[in-house]
């Protein structure tokens, strides 16, 4: 995709910088695979099993016949049903929501989850695509059970568009992490004298992905509590696996990397199982080079400060590069003067999941001294991009997004006036407003999270808000830009995130929307005095 696009860019941020500089931070919660959670001490519990089996029953009652259900975080309405009994459900749904904002849904963050989980705990690089929407109540219930019969669970995953071997391997690819609680399936897994409760796993390595789920079932030597459990009603993997004459689970036994390339694709099908009418992205792949929370302030002194970051994916660290920021001023002129060598330490460093030695580093727009630029008011700026020169005699590289650079409007910029009002619980937002654009609107873009609680459990909403910023009086101050003031009350915009998603100014010109990087005003900005 091209940059900047605020869904996409966020989506692949949380995929691909999981570690070090920059790093959200928030799907990486589920290391080390082995994470014991305390539910009531139970042992065998673990993050990455609850993700991975959350996703599959959200998926779970989808409809091919009707385009209704899949993945869509109406799980978090469903709780109240046999089907989801657990407390991996609640889980996850604590954890993970801590990852959404206005780009990224629930259901999104559901899958990513499951994703990361699959991906960090040794098994294959399920490729992802973003977009999914999120439902506002419990859908039909219809999650397989363990003591269905086999056909009941052959027409339930064809309905959920899976044939025969797709159902011997999904499954497999899920029982491969975790196991079956006794508090959830007393009747499945008997609680030994002197305990309260334990978790019976399917495979002797349930923190991590391998094929030990089909080699021990196919030398009999599991413990699988759905295969050989005592009570041969609940054995639901037993007929399930053998349901081929055991022709798949061989096949996995024998071969581990088939088995983690059949996963790899199924997984990432049963995540992109959705609604009908929900349209889901190409899946996401890194930016080569990323420009990040590109931010230009508007300081009232003749100059406009640009801070941000660039990521250069799958780069080595180099002492002899330099890196230079290039830009073209508002008419779309080149200057030699439009160019500044960008600063990096070696702490600039990040990565992303465990499918490659890559690392990403980052420079920062301006020497990291400043980690700034100053740009001319009365220029501007219209688009940027990067020469990099590897200081080693070789040819120097120009990165431009292929030919089309990297916009960045001037049209629109937050004033450095901008400031927290406590007293008054809001932000002021000052922006500076390019007075020969004539915008038809100017407005912020944030967020508020809500709740619908239901009988069968408490769901998170996301809703966009939109307020207009409009001119104020004695705004001008200078011939080009207009100061127009609007003052946001924190609750439009402050919420449990880490992401830098937050909030981010608008205007329609000429039909088209301009958008600044997202920023936190009140990190950014002070105290107004
Ligand atoms: C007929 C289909 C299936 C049945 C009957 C079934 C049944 C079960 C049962 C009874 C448990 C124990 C849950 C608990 O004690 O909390 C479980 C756990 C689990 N299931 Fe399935 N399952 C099926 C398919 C799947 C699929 C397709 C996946 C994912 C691809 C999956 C992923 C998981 C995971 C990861 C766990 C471990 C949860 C944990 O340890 O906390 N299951 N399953």
């Amino acid at each position: 995709y091209t940059w900047p696009n605020p869904q996409l860019d966020e989506l692949e941020r949380l995929l691909y910088d999981q570690f070090g500089f920059n790093a959200p931070g928030i799907l990486t919660s589920v290391l080390p695979c082995n994470s014991f959670v305390e539910f009531n001490g139970i042992a065998n519990r673990s993050n990455a099993a609850d993700w991975i089996r959350t996703a599959y029953h959200n998926m779970a009652t989808h409809n091919v016949e009707d385009g209704t259900g899949g993945l869509d975080a109406s799980i978090q309405f469903e709780l109240d049903r046999p089907e989801n009994v657990g407390d991996g459900f609640d889980n996850t749904i604590g954890f993970l929501t801590h990852g959404i904002n206005r780009y990224v849904s629930v259901a999104d963050i559901f899958a990513l989850g499951a994703a990361t989980a699959i991906e960090q705990c040794g098994g294959p690089k399920v490729p992802f695509r973003g977009g999914r929407v999120d439902a506002t109540a419990a859908g039909v219930p219809g999650v397989p059970e363990p003591q269905d019969s086999l056909e009941s669970h052959i027409a339930s995953f064809a309905k959920q568009g899976f044939n025969q071997t797709d159902m011997i391997t999904l499954v497999a690819c899920g029982h491969t992490f975790g196991g079956v609680q006794h508090s959830a399936f007393p009747d499945t897994v008997p609680v030994p004298a002197g305990l309260d409760d334990i978790d019976a796993t399917f495979d002797n390595t349930p923190f991590t992905f391998d094929n030990a789920i089909a080699s021990e079932y196919i030398h009999g030597t599991t413990n699988n509590p759905l295969v050989v459990g005592h009570n041969d009603t609940t054995n639901s993997d037993k007929r399930i696996f053998g349901s081929d004459n055991n022709a798949t689970m061989s096949l996995f036994a024998n071969d581990a990397d088939l088995f983690k390339s059949a996963c790899g694709t199924l997984l990432a099908r049963m995540l992109d199982t959705v609604p009908s009418d929900v349209k889901l992205s190409d899946v996401i792949e890194p930016l080569p080079v990323k420009p990040a929370s590109m931010l230009l302030k508007y300081t009232g002194d003749n100059t406009f400060n640009l801070t941000g970051l660039v990521r250069f994916y799958n780069m080595p660290e180099s002492n002899s590069r330099t890196v230079k920021f290039v830009w073209e001023d508002r008419t779309g002129k080149k200057d030699p003067s439009y160019a500044v060598e960008l600063g990096h330490t070696p702490l600039m460093a990040s990565h992303g999941l465990n499918d490659g030695p890559f690392t990403a580093l980052w420079y920062s727009v301006g020497p990291i001294t400043k980690n700034f630029t100053l740009l001319d008011e009365s220029t501007g700026i219209s688009k940027f991009w990067f020469e990099i020169d590897e200081g080693d005699g070789s040819a120097g590289k120009v990165e431009d997004q292929g030919g089309l650079g990297f916009p960045l409007a001037d049209t629109i910029m937050v004033a450095a006036t901008t400031c927290t009002d406590t007293a008054a619980s809001a932000v002021r937002f000052d922006v500076a407003v390019l007075a020969s654009a004539n915008p038809s609107r100017v407005y912020i873009r944030s967020e508020s999270l809500g709740s619908i609680t239901t009988a069968g459990g408490t769901g998170t909403t996301i809703t966009v808000i939109e307020t207009d910023v409009k001119p104020s009086e004695n705004s001008s101050t200078s011939g080009l830009y207009d100061i127009w003031s609007i003052m946001l009350p924190f609750s439009a915009f402050t919420h449990v995130t880490t992401s830098d998603a937050n909030v981010e100014i608008v205007a329609d010109v000429g039909g088209e929307e301009l958008f600044t990087a997202s920023f936190f005003p009140t990190e950014e900005f002070p105290n107004c005095t």
